[in-house]
């Protein structure tokens, strides 16, 4: 039987001694999932969990075989992660960003210069970020989701702050990523999800598919 992409087993997560999240167990397999919830539902500690970023009770195994836990490098070089919120040092350019995932990260699927391109990067790609808007930080920190060869992509709330023209641009991305590259996303939102995607929800502390 095929392993699923993501298992998470048993995870608690706990900020000091407040239980935020509880999932006895999660499986993902291959696919574009919603994770949907209210403020302050767990969102983005799941996020941050699924992406091997913060300390949790448990484990999360991908393809059945890399522990987030015992081979946390292994696991995070394939899950990549875009912040709702990034926040990167001001002095940094988007383009030192851009090659530093790339030297981290290693060969991509595609060339890094045609995301860059689609996603109207270009024009202040070499301006150091705390000259940029909070929509132009989004997109680069979107852009620096889709480096390396990575299995999952986690993006939490990718709508904030992107124009209605890079939604759609933004889209495309994601499922020729999936269909092409067999990359299966998590993605967070507070709007309604387009029709036929796989919905997740927190509920209480557990997130369940709905
Ligand atoms: N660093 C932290 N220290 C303490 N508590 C935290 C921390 N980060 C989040 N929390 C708490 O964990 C809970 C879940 O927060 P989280 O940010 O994961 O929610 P969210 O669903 O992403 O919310 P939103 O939709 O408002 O962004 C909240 O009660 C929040 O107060």
């Amino acid at each position: 039987m095929a392993s699923h992409i993501l298992h998470l087993s048993n995870i608690i997560k706990a900020y000091h001694d407040t239980v935020v999240l509880d999932i006895p167990s999660l499986e993902l397999d291959y696919g574009v999932y919603w994770l949907l919830g209210g403020n302050g539902a767990g969102k983005t500690t799941s996020m941050k969990v699924m992406a091997g970023l913060i300390p949790f009770r448990g484990d999360i195994l991908l393809n059945g075989k890399v522990s987030c836990n015992k081979q946390p490098v292994q696991y995070r070089k394939l899950v990549n992660y875009a912040e709702a919120e990034p926040l990167y040092p001001g002095f940094i350019t988007g383009s030192d960003l851009v090659a530093l995932y790339v030297k981290t990260k290693g060969e991509g699927y595609t060339d890094i210069q045609k995301i860059i391109d689609l996603l109207g990067v270009s024009s202040f790609i070499h301006q150091p970020v705390s000259s940029y808007s909070s929509g132009m930080l989004k997109k680069v920190s979107l852009l620096l989701a889709f480096t390396g060869r990575s299995k999952v992509i986690l993006l939490d709330e990718p709508l904030i702050t992107l124009d209605t023209q890079s939604l759609p641009l933004l889209y495309a991305l994601v499922e020729e990523f999936h269909q092409q590259y067999g990359v299966t996303f998590c993605i967070t939102s507070h709007q309604p999800v387009t029709a036929g995607s796989i919905r997740l929800e927190v509920q209480g502390k557990n997130i369940v598919k709905i």
